[in-house]
């Protein structure tokens, strides 16, 4: 009579994980530009690109490591000039993450990758609001903006970034810390982070995507980071393992990103299985899903089948996402209950 047993038992990954309610915490809206709209946006501002079709573009995302990425990356933000290609490229991203359960994002921008090309701050500013506030009122998608300072360039440039940011502080949830990683270490930039926390902005650093676990140490002790983005390399040392999982410091892992710049050689190998058992409070998101093929669920999803995630991990994580979130807490409990709703009912 096993025909008539229930056939619950069997977990489906893309099923639960496609309406599991959730958090994108580490995101960079620029790596957000599709192909599509970066054709649009070239021919409506008349900027030349150096490819001849949307395959082109994607063909060329093959990348060997995180500068490869970064040079294609940044040479794709040049179509991007006026607000309304700000607000389009945003509200797009939005659009995309709604269709994912996506609840609330926690989004990057790059302004010196803007404002070094002659777009002024408040272009970049108000074009990205807008696309956020149209979010949330079109989509019910809450969002919060981050600044981030390119690490390749001198800490001066964050320092003139950070007076130009002034005026819109109110916007900023918090700062963070970008680009290449190696030689760039977080101690280049320990003044100009003391300065935002005085301005009672939260503080995020990429650390140890590439570069060793110093620089992990460097973001906690000289940074006084209130979140990680990526921490990989932070494995390889046994006492910060143990630090991050007791002051249960939130990382921003991205799995699908880790694969297309080489971080890991396959999914297979992705940390994230000895990170939770170790206690790290992770997360999973996507960094920059146009370039990395993936957003938010293509993530949760592709990792679990590659490494063998169970239902629990995939709702703990999701759990993570909205308590590592900036959000206040009447607010990441009312998200935190939606979890809890869904997961009973699924
Ligand atoms: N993964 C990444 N690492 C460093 N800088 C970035 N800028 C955009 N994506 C990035
Ligand atoms: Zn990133």
């Amino acid at each position: 009579m096993t025909d008539s047993l229930p056939s619950a038992s069997v977990f489906d990954i893309e099923t639960f994980v496609a309406k599991l309610p959730k958090a994108e915490l580490h995101l960079h809206i620029e790596g957000s530009l599709e192909p599509e709209l970066m054709f649009e946006l070239a021919q409506r501002n008349n900027v030349a690109i150096p490819f001849d079709s949307v395959e082109a573009v994607r063909a060329a995302y093959d990348f060997s490591n995180l500068q490869d990425f970064l040079d294609i990356y940044y040479a794709g933000a040049n179509v991007l000039l006026t607000a309304r290609d700000f607000e389009d490229l945003t509200f797009a991203y939005f659009k995309r993450i709604a269709a994912d359960n996506v609840r609330h994002a926690e989004i990057f921008f790059d302004p010196q990758t803007h404002t070094d090309r002659g777009v002024a701050f408040e272009t970049v500013v108000e074009g990205i609001i807008a696309g956020m506030n149209r979010a949330e009122a079109e989509l019910g998608v809450t969002s919060g903006l981050i600044l981030s300072f390119l690490r390749h360039l001198p800490e001066e440039a964050a320092f003139a970034t950070l007076e130009m940011a002034k005026p819109y502080l109110d916007r900023f949830i918090g700062v963070g810390l970008d680009s290449s990683e190696m030689g760039h270490p977080p101690s280049k930039f320990e003044r100009v982070f003391a300065a935002c926390r005085e301005l009672g902005l939260k503080i995020c650093a990429h650390a140890g995507e590439e570069g060793p676990p110093e620089y992990v140490h460097e973001a906690l002790d000289l940074l006084k980071i209130d979140r990680m983005d990526h921490g990989n390399r932070a494995m390889e040392d046994e006492a910060l393992v143990a630090r991050l999982a007791k002051e249960q410091m939130t990382l921003t892992v991205c799995p699908l990103s880790n694969l297309k710049l080489c971080v890991v050689k396959d999914l297979k190998d992705h940390p994230i299985p000895n990170m939770l058992a170790k206690g790290l409070h992770v997360t999973l998101n996507s960094d920059d899903p146009s370039y990395f093929g993936g957003y938010v669920n293509d993530n949760y999803i592709q990792l679990a089948k590659a490494v063998g995630l169970t239902r629990e991990q995939i709702i703990q994580m999701a759990r993570n996402s909205f308590e590592g979130s900036f959000l206040p807490d009447e607010k990441k409990a009312q998200y935190l209950a939606e979890i809890d709703a869904y997961v009973a009912a699924n």
